[in-house]
């Protein structure tokens, strides 16, 4: 069930998006599982990370996880995503990714709706509501992202924007109907902040955040659980303001360098003692 206050349980991630060659984001990922790997098992423990990069890289980033798990006690458990799928199985969409084909190649979280695609791909609402059942069908969590435009509208626009844009998921009787997983995870990116140069300010981050895990809570018939990320110009040193209202952050370039994307991995989790 969607709860009141943030999840104890943590998540944060990074996705890539289409900024790194094939070489690079091979690096990138042996880097972050090298920084990862010095806090196990409390990593384990209290917190979830992910790591979305292209889709070419997804199956060699797999056999890397896999490779450098052969030789860590315990496994670093780095969660693979992608950053979009088809609302369809298979069938004759030219150039679209099976989400299908994401479950099977160890895909586990799901980018939909993200505001870059909204905007110059045409993503509507009606089909994250498509890609999320998609996604949840084929056992894989939705990392739905919501936003507001413009910055000037305050809270209330803000949490009325997003929740236009995510509220035919919670609204749909069959959303979690032969659905395998049973998690919804919100990513609040308001689009000014995406590519800026600071996030959005605290305040505002934390009261859209309440105001959007209370509607998720009173979404009639939603039976899953939700968490809520923020994203936009995230990086270290921002989780402790925004904790009251997220559950995690969702990085993009301030996680480029694998040492400050390990160190808001640590904060996210609450420290691991480090
Ligand atoms: O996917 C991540 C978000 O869009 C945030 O990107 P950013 O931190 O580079 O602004």
């Amino acid at each position: 069930m969607a709860t009141s206050a943030p999840s104890p349980h943590r998540l944060v991630g990074v996705s890539t998006k289409m900024y790194f060659d094939l070489a690079k984001t091979a690096q990138y990922t042996s880097q972050v599982l090298s920084h990862l790997q010095h806090f196990l098992p409390k990593l384990h423990q209290s917190t979830d990370v992910f790591l979305i990069p292209d889709f070419l890289s997804i199956i060699p980033c797999r056999q890397a996880i896999e490779e450098f798990n052969k030789t860590a006690s315990p496994p670093v458990p780095l969660i693979l995503g992608a950053q979009n799928t088809h609302y369809q199985d298979a069938g004759a969409f030219t150039g679209e990714v099976s989400p299908l084909q994401l479950s099977q190649a160890g895909v586990k979280i799901v980018e939909i709706g993200h505001a870059e695609r909204r905007r110059y791909f045409g993503e509507t609402d009606a089909w994250v509501v498509l890609k999320a059942k998609a996604a949840l069908r084929n056992g894989m969590t939705p990392l739905i992202c919501i936003g507001e435009q413009k910055k000037e509208g305050g809270v209330e626009n803000a949490v009325e924007e997003c929740w236009q844009q995510v509220s035919g998921v919670f609204d749909d009787a069959d959303v979690l109907k032969d659905s395998k997983s049973k998690e919804i995870v919100l990513a609040f990116e308001p689009v000014w902040a995406i590519g800026a140069s600071e996030p959005a300010p605290a305040e505002h981050v934390v009261a859209v955040t309440k105001a959007l895990r209370q509607r998720c809570q009173a979404a009639k018939g939603f039976e899953g659980s939700v968490r809520i990320l923020y994203g936009g110009s995230a990086g270290p040193g921002l989780f402790d303001k925004l904790k009251d209202g997220v559950d995690g952050l969702f990085l993009g370039r301030f996680a480029h360098d694998p040492e400050r994307f390990a160190k808001t991995v640590v904060e996210v989790g609450g420290g691991f003692g480090v």
